[in-house]
């Protein structure tokens, strides 16, 4: 069985929601190999982040290092990174192994407002993590923060979308989880050339804790199976509208998104 092989460079969710934890499920869910080199432990449910645990950078790149050196990797995707320290070191290995199917979610808030991203480190995440990429994939708060732009209408996300192009990444998908006056919920992608919009009904619940995590997964999956970029949001836009719509009330705060609900839908169960 030739399997492809996907690696998450990111923090634990000891919830199980988000981080490593939701990227995992989801890779395994999509059929592909899962790997993880872990940047921080957080102490973290659905009420909220109770305490960060950074790793040191070179924690990180051996990781990163053992992977590289044996086992190999079709796509990668990044989620939290922490400080300027890890990115740096995570951007150089990438580089070092060439490893060219880089999505970058580029984490900064978790839902109940605990800092997953230092301030300082957005400077390096844009100069030295961004031009790597070939899918960038913010929510819209992060997008503002990185264009320094305020993002109200459709116009501002094309806008902010061919700023982020200017940085050097390839393609560019801005999520629209967070624009809570519309029904629909639209992300959209810009290639350098063209818009496309993916549209979903947004789903009235509290339980979406997870879902940039799970969805960038996704999209790193599909590409290392060979999708393009297109069909890869396509799919990853699928899987997370099932994964939401299917939810699972655990916990008494932001439940997690449901990583089985897409081949449960897919299979007719
Ligand atoms: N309530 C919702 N209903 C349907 N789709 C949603 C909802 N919330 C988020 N999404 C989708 O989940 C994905 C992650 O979006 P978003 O919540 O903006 O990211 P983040 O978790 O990084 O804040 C996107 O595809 C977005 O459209
Ligand atoms: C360890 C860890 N990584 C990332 C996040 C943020 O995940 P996200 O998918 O953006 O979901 P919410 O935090 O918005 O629920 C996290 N919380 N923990």
């Amino acid at each position: 069985m030739n399997i492809k092989k996907a690696l998450t460079i990111a923090g634990s969710d000891s919830g199980g929601g988000a981080g490593i934890q939701a990227d995992l499920k989801t890779f395994q869910e999509l059929g592909v190999f899962g790997m993880s080199a872990i940047t921080a432990i957080t102490a973290q449910n659905t009420l909220g982040v109770q305490a960060v645990y950074p790793m040191g950078p070179v924690a990180v790149t051996s990781q990163m290092e053992s992977i590289g050196e044996d086992i190999g990797v079709d796509a990668l995707k990044t989620g939290m990174l922490f400080n300027a320290e890890i990115i740096r070191a995570v951007s150089e290995k990438i580089k070092h192994y060439n490893w060219i199917k880089v999505v970058v979610d580029p984490v900064m808030i978790a839902k109940g407002g605990a800092s997953l991203l230092q301030t300082e480190a957005i400077s390096a995440l844009k100069q030295y993590l961004l031009p790597l990429s070939m899918v960038v994939t913010p929510n819209i708060p992060e997008a503002e923060v990185l264009t320094g732009m305020s993002i109200k209408t459709m116009d501002d996300k094309q806008e902010a979308a061919k700023s982020l192009f200017d940085f050097g990444v390839k393609n560019v998908v801005i999520k629209g989880g967070h624009d809570e006056e519309t029904d629909d919920a639209v992300d959209i992608l810009y290639d350098g050339n063209e818009f496309y919009y993916f549209t979903s009904k947004r789903i009235l619940t509290k339980n979406t804790h997870g879902t940039g995590c799970t969805f960038s997964a996704a999209i790193t999956a599909e590409l290392a199976k060979g999708s393009t970029i297109y069909d890869a949001v396509t799919t990853a836009k699928s899987f997370i509208q099932a994964a939401i719509e299917d939810e699972l009330a655990i916990g008494a705060g932001h439940g997690p998104t449901n990583h089985w609900a897409f081949n449960c839908k897919r299979s007719g169960l």
